[in-house]
């Protein structure tokens, strides 16, 4: 399988006195149809190393390919459409449009792809089935369980096939049995081929998952299936 994503040697440091070292040389690479667990505490840096994954912010040193490009190499638009292109990103807070109906908010998912706006909607009905929310696509998220939303969060991630989709605690703001029930669905989307990482505190949770990348104090601790 192919390589999606690669990162060597980065390194992100905020601010200048002192400066804050919050990624010091990380290198590690996912394939293609991997599910990976990027795991560790409050401040280990975990949310940095989404940011510079996702190509939200650029790394202070190293070099992160996507789908075998350098995002250095890029300008700010080129790199724009390269995560519209490319990366799919669920949060743990949704972030979905209150008043728009589920439909649409997945179908904003490929608003920058150059898909007429038809078959945009087509496309979201197909995601959100993929999600098991077919019922619901006239709903707007207020009628929407926690869990709903996060499903119609995944299908918006998911509606423009990206090489990888990024979930930044995608069950933190959700129970347990939901949470539960979110993993699951996270596995099966794997297990048909889309390629996902997943940032997490939770130890027990990325301990369930087939690859963990343990980060502590900026770096890599361990990477282990
Ligand atoms: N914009 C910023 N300016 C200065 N320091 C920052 C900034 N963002 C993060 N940091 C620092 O970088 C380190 C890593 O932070 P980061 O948010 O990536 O960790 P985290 O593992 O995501 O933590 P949490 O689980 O609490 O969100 C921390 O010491 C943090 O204070």
């Amino acid at each position: 399988m192919s390589t999606v994503l690669e990162l060597d040697g980065v390194t992100k440091r905020y601010g200048e006195q002192p400066p804050v070292a919050a990624l010091r040389g990380v290198s590690f690479s996912v394939r293609q149809g991997e599910l990976v667990a990027i795991v560790g505490p409050s401040g280990s840096g975990k949310s940095t190393l989404l940011h510079v994954i996702g190509t939200l912010e650029r790394p202070t040193s190293g070099v992160v390919r996507i789908g075998g490009v350098d995002a250095a190499q890029l300008s700010d638009r080129e790199l724009s459409r390269l995560r519209a292109r490319e990366i799919g990103f669920v949060f743990q807070q949704f972030f979905l449009a209150e008043h728009a109906t589920a439909r649409e908010n997945v179908a904003d998912g490929l608003l920058y792809a150059g898909v007429p706006a038809e078959e945009r909607l087509r496309r979201a009905d197909e995601a959100l089935e993929r999600v098991g929310l077919a019922d619901r696509a006239t709903f707007k998220p207020t009628k929407l369980s926690g869990g709903e939303r996060q499903r119609v969060a995944i299908a918006r991630a998911l509606v423009g096939k990206p090489a990888i989709v990024l979930a930044d605690e995608p069950t933190g703001n959700l129970d347990s049995a939901t949470g539960a029930s979110i993993m699951a669905l996270i596995r099966e989307l794997n297990a048909a081929g889309a390629t996902i990482v997943m940032i997490t505190h939770d130890a027990e949770l990325a301990d369930g998952l087939p690859r963990q990348v343990r980060v502590r104090d900026g770096q890599v601790v361990s990477d282990c299936p």
